[in-house]
């Protein structure tokens, strides 16, 4: 723990919390934009999940639009399932490695690496990137989180 201890590693003086909410803002928002790129993916595709949300829409014979399930609004909402399952444990491990004061550099390298492996999952999700391209963006992440619980548990001395 730093001098000043836990009031200092979260205040905005410190460098590796500001580090961290910045990249923990940029996940947090690019998770938030899936909504809009399932919204999106609705529209395009004419794929509503209730019966008020296609209001004044109608189907090619000119009949009201029946909710549908459509593969590409599906693969958007399993990217967006995906950055939830991966985005909210690195953002409350994040708290708790801050806590721990990290070197500015590890923190720097663990968050900038989970946030690229974020975006590169979604690209690959999306476009959709051959496989193991997916899998690679997940591991990635999933194993930067995990590099930081493990740190944070250490710092503690594992004090169960
Ligand atoms: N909830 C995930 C757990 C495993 C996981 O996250 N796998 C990565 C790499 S293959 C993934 O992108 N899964 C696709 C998904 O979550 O829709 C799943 O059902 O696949």
């Amino acid at each position: 723990m730093a001098p000043g201890g836990l009031n200092a590693a979260l205040s905005l003086e410190n460098p590796v919390f500001k580090a961290f909410i910045t990249y923990a803002v940029i996940v947090i928002v690019k998770t938030m934009l899936m909504s809009i790129v399932t919204a999106l993916n609705r529209f395009k595709n004419k794929a509503f999940a209730n019966p008020e949300d296609a209001r004044g829409m109608k189907d090619k014979e000119g009949g009201r639009l029946k909710p549908v399930t459509n593969l590409d609004v599906e693969r958007v909402r399993r990217c967006h399932l995906n950055d939830l399952e991966n985005v909210i444990p690195f953002v409350l491990i994040g708290l708790l490695y801050v806590a721990t004061s990290p070197a500015l550099s590890t923190a720097l390298l663990h968050f900038r690496l989970f946030a690229g492996s974020r975006l590169f999952h979604s690209v690959a999700y999306l476009l959709p990137l051959p496989q193991p391209s997916r899998a690679l963006g997940f591991f990635v992440g999933y194993l930067t989180t995990f590099s930081m619980a493990y740190s944070t548990a250490a710092a503690v001395g594992f004090a169960l």
